[in-house]
């Protein structure tokens, strides 16, 4: 299978090129790299030379094309290789192909009979989820294949990574230039505490900051809009929500699904506080097992005080494949209402893990 890697050197592609060696998967296919900006240089793992991104004629060559260089090039590229008359698999993990009538969204812990059927029907184009989507999916998949999910609010907690690679330096840069400006008070056991936030606060409504690729600072901050505004006071990434989890489901009645999205001031994880109605009161030992079980990556954190912090955090989670929920309780509203709280990594499942998968999947049936 000769399958073309394009946006390889990117986060997103840089995190799949590492699973997919960890995973062997390059051993199986004959890769072929591509570039937008490197044409002629050498291509990684001795695969020859960077063969030019916009090249119809090669990518025609190809039986599957794997892109994680963004929405901009889907949209350039995708229409003029199908126009060509190319009859391959695109694998994308930008948004813009998502919500088409032929794309498919590809999950397959949670949705595999849905992408099973699509190729038998002859589907070409097998798109990831939003990253929140998909972790959110992923922690909660044994509710929804039990059909229990009557509605849900996801209160979410989101990474700088998920806005890109310059947003995560510029975190790190914003905590930086917040510390440097107290340093010296710091340094002093006997300085006033508000006299320090005084100046944090001062530096966090300035215009030292460095603020060119949020627009504000996110350290000692949240911001509370995550992408463009939509419709009914929405923000995209909270339409994502309602619209993305749907589809993966291809539910039949849709689940409303709403909340607010939030960027903190974490690197690479995306966390979500979840209230779920459930469209029946089942017992709490049944609920924790159907999260348990659900799929291996699924962990449920027992709602205690110290598991939950050791277990259930950005810290504890980063650079893995574990999407764990915990806090799962009956809220006081009622015993069908229910709270959860989850924790992914976001360039793993949230992007590079279900591309990767999808390629082993054509592997299989090829
Ligand atoms: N970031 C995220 O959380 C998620 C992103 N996505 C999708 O993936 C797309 C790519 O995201 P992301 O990986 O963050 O984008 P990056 O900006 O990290 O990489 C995109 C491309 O930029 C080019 N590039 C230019 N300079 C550099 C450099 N110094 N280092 C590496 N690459 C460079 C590369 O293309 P070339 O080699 O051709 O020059 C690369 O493929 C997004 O647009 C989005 O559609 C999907 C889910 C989550
Ligand atoms: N919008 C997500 C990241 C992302 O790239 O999402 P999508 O793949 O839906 O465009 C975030 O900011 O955290």
């Amino acid at each position: 299978m000769n399958v073309g890697f394009i946006g390889w050197r990117g986060m997103v592609g840089s995190v799949l090129m590492q699973r997919m060696q960890e995973e062997n998967d390059f051993a199986a296919i004959n890769p072929v790299f591509f570039s937008t900006s490197q044409v002629g240089q050498n291509a990684p793992f001795d695969a020859g030379k960077l063969l030019d991104a916009v090249a119809i004629d090669e990518l025609k060559k190809l039986d599957a094309v794997v892109t994680c260089q963004g929405g901009d090039y889907t949209k350039q590229v995708h229409p003029q290789l199908r126009a060509a008359g190319w009859t391959g698999i695109w694998i994308d993990a930008a948004s813009s192909l998502r919500m088409a009538d032929d794309a498919v969204i590809i999950l397959d812990p949670v949705n595999r009979e849905v992408i099973d059927a699509a190729l038998a029907a002859g589907k070409k184009d097998f798109i990831g989820g939003n990253c929140t989507v998909s972790l959110m999916l992923m922690a909660l998949g044994g509710l929804f294949r039990a059909g229990l999910v009557e509605w849900l609010s996801s209160m979410t907690y989101q990474a700088a990574s998920g806005a890109g690679a310059p947003n995560m330096r510029e975190l790190l840069t914003q905590m930086g230039h917040l510390h440097d400006s107290v340093a010296d008070q710091l340094a002093d056991p006997a300085s006033a505490i508000l006299d320090i936030d005084r100046k944090v606060t001062a530096e966090l409504r300035g215009n030292a900051i460095p603020t060119d690729n949020f627009g504000y600072p996110l350290a000692g901050s949240v911001l509370p809009w995550i992408d463009r505004e939509v419709e009914d006071g929405q923000s995209r990434e909270e339409w994502k929500g309602y619209a993305e989890t749907n589809k993966i489901l291809r539910s039949t009645t849709p689940i409303p699904i709403d909340g607010i999205c939030v960027r903190i001031g974490a690197m690479r994880c995306h966390s979500q506080a979840l209230t779920i109605k459930l469209n029946k009161d089942i017992p709490m030992a049944d609920i924790e097992d159907l999260l348990a079980n659900d799929n291996p990556w699924a962990e449920l954190v027992p709602n205690r005080k110290e598991e939950t912090l050791a277990r259930l955090t950005p810290a504890a989670v980063s650079g893995t494949l574990k999407t764990p929920v915990g806090r799962v309780r009956k809220m006081k509203m009622g015993p069908q209402y229910l709270s959860a709280f989850t924790c992914g990594d976001q360039l793993l499942w949230g992007a590079a893990e279900p591309l990767r998968r999808m390629l082993r999947i054509l592997r299989e049936q090829s």
